[in-house]
């Protein structure tokens, strides 16, 4: 009798503690303003990257109630210094994480500036239906009503819920939670700063409590054919910006720099001035993969337009804006060479 009320009370302890046993979430900080900090509460001037992970979890320490929380610092600086070499040191730690059973999801600190980029990166690279969430802050954590506190709160309230499963990675900002596809900085200065123009945001997180509405329909982590466990180099990929009076002068200094892509923002429906779109064709005859997208920011830029793709030999970027349309052809020029399939790539992810 007593062995077995003995068992009894080891069973209940061991499935108390699975029970309530705290989620085990990673945060991978890379710098930003998030991690900024300067000299006046009330002044504009600060320096981004400046504070160190352990610092910058110490001002949320509410977080510690709901999850074990680990630091790591991958980077240190404003996302404007974002570079490839960042960003595969990054994907590569998150995915090595993530498939470790003792990590339940990453939290990544992140620059706002280049924010959108970095969390597309990682949405076609790494390989895990776990939760994989970008923050960030616009107001520097010495500034009065600093936002990267609460914004710290709430991504890690969406990592730790299982309805993040599945989602690819999202960005969490101002009380949103934005698909990493569909998210771009909308305001230079503002808490409110980011938005997903085409599609909206998919969810929202008030003081921790989180509430999702819809999902991505796109291929991302776990769907994607791309592996960070097998990309070591991105290849040379620049935007072009369409004005008015052309500017072939940069696509030819593109051209000329051996770039293997060319993303061309353009105007309206991603609609180039005629001798920029001259150099554009040229450029695809020397072997460049050039794809049209839209400075406008929302919409999608269509084939069969008032450009003649087919026999120019453009693709169309779908509604992806000219940085993440940038990120994806990178990757695709990584392992594929047809522009057939390039093209079927960008209706796709
Ligand atoms: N709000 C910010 O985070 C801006 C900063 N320049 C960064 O991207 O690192």
């Amino acid at each position: 009798m007593t062995k077995l009320l003995k068992t009894v009370a080891i069973f209940t302890l061991i499935g108390t503690s699975v029970l309530f046993a705290k989620p085990n979430i990673i945060i991978l900080a890379t710098g930003g303003t998030i991690a900024g900090s300067g000299t006046s509460s009330t002044k504009s001037a600060y320096s981004a990257g400046a504070v160190t992970v352990d610092k910058l979890l110490a001002a949320v320490p509410s977080i510690n109630d709901m999850a074990n929380i680990k630091g790591e610092q991958i980077s240190n600086i404003g996302s404007q210094e974002m570079n490839n070499e960042v960003w595969l040191k990054l994907a590569k730690r998150a995915n090595e994480l993530l498939k470790r059973d003792d990590v339940d999801g990453v939290v990544i600190t992140h620059g706002t500036d280049t924010m959108e980029s970095t969390a597309y990166f990682l949405d076609l690279t790494v390989k895990s239906k776990k939760p994989i969430v970008f923050v960030g802050a616009m107001r520097s954590g010495s500034s009065m009503s600093a936002d990267g506190p609460m914004n710290i709160y709430n991504a890690v309230s969406v990592a730790i819920n299982k309805e993040s499963y599945e989602k690819g990675v999202v960005v969490v900002m101002n009380d949103e939670i934005h698909s990493a596809r569909e998210v771009t900085k909308v305001n230079t200065s503002s808490v409110n700063a980011f938005a997903s123009p085409n599609t909206g945001k998919i969810g929202t997180v008030y003081y921790g409590d989180v509430h999702y509405y819809m999902s991505s329909v796109k291929k991302h982590t776990y769907q994607s054919e791309f592996d960070i466990e097998k990309i070591n180099f991105l290849p040379r990929v620049e935007i072009i910006y369409g004005h008015a009076n052309g500017n072939d002068i940069f696509v030819k200094a593109a051209v000329a720099a051996d770039a293997k892509g060319i993303i061309y923002a353009g105007m309206g429906n991603g609609n180039p001035y005629p001798t920029t779109q001259d150099a554009l064709a040229q450029a695809v005859r020397e072997g460049v993969v050039v794809a049209r997208t839209s400075r406008v920011g929302s919409g999608r830029t269509n084939l069969h337009g008032e450009v003649d793709d087919e026999k120019l030999g453009f693709i169309v970027t779908d509604d992806l804006n000219a940085q993440k349309a940038r990120i994806l052809l990178m990757l695709g020029l990584t392992r594929i060479n047809s522009k057939q399939q390039l093209q079927e790539m960008f209706f796709n992810y």
